[in-house]
């Protein structure tokens, strides 16, 4: 059994956090999915051009300085020239497709289940949030077959064949990605040992968000960040918004071939706060719908995660040393409040 899976399994969630809305049947906008204050859109788009996160070549020689400091300044980047063959992603996005466009009932046949990590379901921070988001997703970790075999008992190996080439593309870009951000915060080779290791804590998330009648009163997923080391995102359409520090909501308009990858909390613990680990959220539309594949990448769930894992840690500890395993309890439970739950 995947590790990450025993992370959740402790973690229960009740079965009306997990089923999501048909939507299809709601033409208006229901009292449980309208969110009480239209939502603040509080960005003027007075320079463009430093108000939106930058575009990095992985081919550039520059690439690990320039990943660094995106990550200290904005947490997040698109990352152009990765090397995933085009048709890789447009197999993943046509295989999305396919499995939101099915009818309910058999979506609901892999519901993920309450103590469950893998399957279809609403977001797992749904609980943290009073009013519900116009969203649903499917989360797979290692092989989706087990899930997939329920939905279409005879025609799954597609869907499978695609979904884990595509698992086995991110690692090796999130192998590089990880090399180079160990490299800009000088992290020991004692604790570099996990990279490539192949009990990684990988999790891929597909998204669905269907058009809404009331987009500026409805939310497509509320504000969070991310647990995760960093996350890798595929969208071919707009809809994200990352929270920038006295400038507001930022959207992060998708550039064409390129990945959006922004850090999690794991990176901010690691790095001692020099990362930061966004707050992003999804605005919809109610035109059109939108889809995207986050791929989440953390180390082994034993792993300690620490501010002391860099070889030049000059100031105090921010944070004090937590597992994985640990961590995504904390998540679990705390949501917002973790990091300062374990701020020292
Ligand atoms: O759909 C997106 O663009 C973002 C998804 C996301 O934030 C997540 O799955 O954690
Ligand atoms: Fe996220």
């Amino acid at each position: 059994m995947n590790t990450l899976n025993e992370a959740y399994k402790a973690h229960p969630l009740h079965l009306g956090d997990i089923i999501p809305l048909d939507f299809s049947s709601y033409p208006s906008l229901p009292e449980s999915h309208a969110w009480s204050q239209a939502i603040d859109e509080n960005f003027s788009f007075n320079d463009p051009a430093s108000s939106s996160i930058p575009v990095i070549d992985l081919m550039d020689p520059n690439a690990t300085k320039l990943i660094g400091l995106a990550c200290e300044n904005w947490g997040a980047f698109h990352l152009k020239n990765h090397g995933i063959p085009l048709g890789v992603t447009q197999g993943v996005e046509e295989e999305v497709q396919r499995l939101f466009s099915l009818p309910t009932e058999q979506k609901l046949k892999a519901l993920r289940s309450p103590s469950g990590a893998t399957g279809y379901g609403i977001a797992r921070i749904s609980p943290f949030f009073s009013k519900c988001m116009w969203h649903e997703g499917f989360t797979i970790i290692g092989s989706p077959s087990h899930d997939a075999e329920k939905i279409w008992p005879d025609d799954f190996a597609r869907f499978c064949d695609r979904m884990e080439n595509y698992e086995k593309q991110m690692q090796i870009i999130a192998k590089r990605l990880t090399e180079m951000m160990c490299e800009v915060l000088k992290i020991s080779e004692e604790k570099r040992k996990w990279i490539g290791a192949s009990d990684i804590s990988g999790a891929l998330q597909l998204n669905f968000y269907p058009s809404c009648p009331e987009p500026n009163r409805a939310m497509g997923l509320a504000p969070h960040t991310d647990t995760s080391m960093f996350t890798i995102l595929q969208t071919p359409s707009s809809g994200l918004q990352i929270f920038k520090e006295g400038k507001g909501w930022i959207p992060v308009h998708p550039h064409p071939e390129a990945l959006i990858v922004h850090t999690g909390d794991f990176l901010h613990i690691m790095s001692n706060g020099r990362f930061c680990s966004p707050l992003h959220r999804v605005m919809l539309n109610e035109n059109s719908k939108r889809y995207s594949m986050a791929y989440f990448y953390s180390p082994p769930i034993d792993y300690v995660v620490s501010p002391s894992v860099t070889k030049d840690l000059s100031s105090a500890a921010r944070f004090r040393d937590v597992t994985v395993k640990e961590y995504i309890g904390i998540k679990a439970q705390k949501f917002a409040d973790s990091l300062s739950f374990i701020s020292t």
